[in-house]
């Protein structure tokens, strides 16, 4: 999948502003960005369900929007809210959707079959889907979403209603997809999913800020991070405040965690700081991790977010 200068624009609101992208077959692609920053309005102008204002997209060597009837047979779609029928049970559900994606009656049956046991609903095929728990419905969709195998699969924030123990299940799910062949394209504001995506894109007001494989985007942050220990962690972060090239900061238990320019705000610089505010304080390095580099592209200044 391969966009070039996608562009979106609502009114005056640029909610996606000339999006380079490259997906390659059979990865986990991430999507992060803020609330507003333009994921689901990438996402559905992918699978053509809304007009590009500017731009190039070619998924699966469909021209998009031109083509985008008959990429429809080929990709499925999942959303954050639950888009299937709460007064149907489960294997209606799942009917009614083989339907619409004219699977052959004779297969439609083995192949909910199939779908039911992968995502553990045997046992619930009557019941309906509105009663059903958060994990559930959302291991439902995914079987919907799944049902007419699709070589793309793009996924909304599919996890935003679920339990830490039901998301882990579902990615073992995208994983098995993914080794099957499935491209999936999914956005996310966990950064553990994050993570343990193959690539990353991040969003920011619309624009592209940051594109990489997760290890790639932690190894290129442009700052350091140190980790302050001290019995005052409050008192330290209004400290260091003021101290140029901070750049952003967060209280992590006890401990404080940093995000400062090399240069400009080195060791000694913190160390005076808290020295001269009288705080007693240890500055340790520590490791970049995702939510660094996420905080580094989408930072607003520090004196406007605090
Ligand atoms: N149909 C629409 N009409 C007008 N503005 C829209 C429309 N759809 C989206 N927007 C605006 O475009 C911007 C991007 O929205 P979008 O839903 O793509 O963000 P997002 O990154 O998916 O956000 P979230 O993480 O909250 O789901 C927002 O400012 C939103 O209000």
């Amino acid at each position: 999948m391969v966009a070039r200068g996608l562009t979106r624009r609502f009114g005056t609101l640029v909610a996606v502003d000339h999006v380079d992208l490259t997906v390659a077959r059979a990865q986990v692609y991430g999507f992060l960005g803020p609330n507003g920053s333009g994921k689901s309005t990438t996402i559905r102008m992918l699978c053509g369900l809304l007009m590009p204002s500017e731009g190039e997209i070619s998924v699966l060597g469909h021209s998009i929007p031109a083509e985008a009837e008959a990429l429809k047979r080929r990709i499925g779609y999942m959303t954050q809210k639950f888009s299937l029928y709460e007064d149907l049970t489960v294997q209606e559900n799942l009917e009614f959707l083989a339907a619409v994606h004219d699977v052959p009656r004779a297969a439609t049956r083995a192949r909910i079959d199939e779908l039911l046991e992968r995502y553990w609903l045997g046992d619930r095929r009557k019941q309906l889907a509105g009663t059903m728990s958060g994990g559930q419905k959302q291991r439902l969709a995914l079987a919907g979403a799944v049902l007419h195998k699709p070589e793309l699969l793009f996924l909304d924030e599919p996890t935003s209603a679920v339990d830490p123990q039901s998301r882990r299940e579902f990615w073992e799910s995208l994983f098995e997809l993914a080794d099957a062949g499935t491209t999936i394209l999914v956005s996310t504001h966990y950064m553990d999913e994050a993570e343990r995506c193959h690539r990353l894109a991040i969003l920011d007001t619309g624009r592209l800020v940051a594109d990489g494989t997760p290890r790639e985007l932690c190894e290129e942050l442009p700052y350091a991070v140190r980790l302050i220990e001290t019995p005052a962690p409050r008192r330290a972060q209004l400290a260091l405040k003021h101290v140029a090239g901070v750049v952003s900061m967060a209280q992590i238990g006890a401990e404080l965690r940093v995000l400062a320019d090399k240069r400009e705000a080195d060791d000694g610089a913190l160390d005076a700081a808290l020295r001269a505010a009288g705080i007693d304080a240890r500055v340790k390095e520590g490791r970049a991790n995702l939510e660094d580099v996420f905080v580094a592209a989408t930072r607003k200044p520090l004196t406007e977010a605090a």
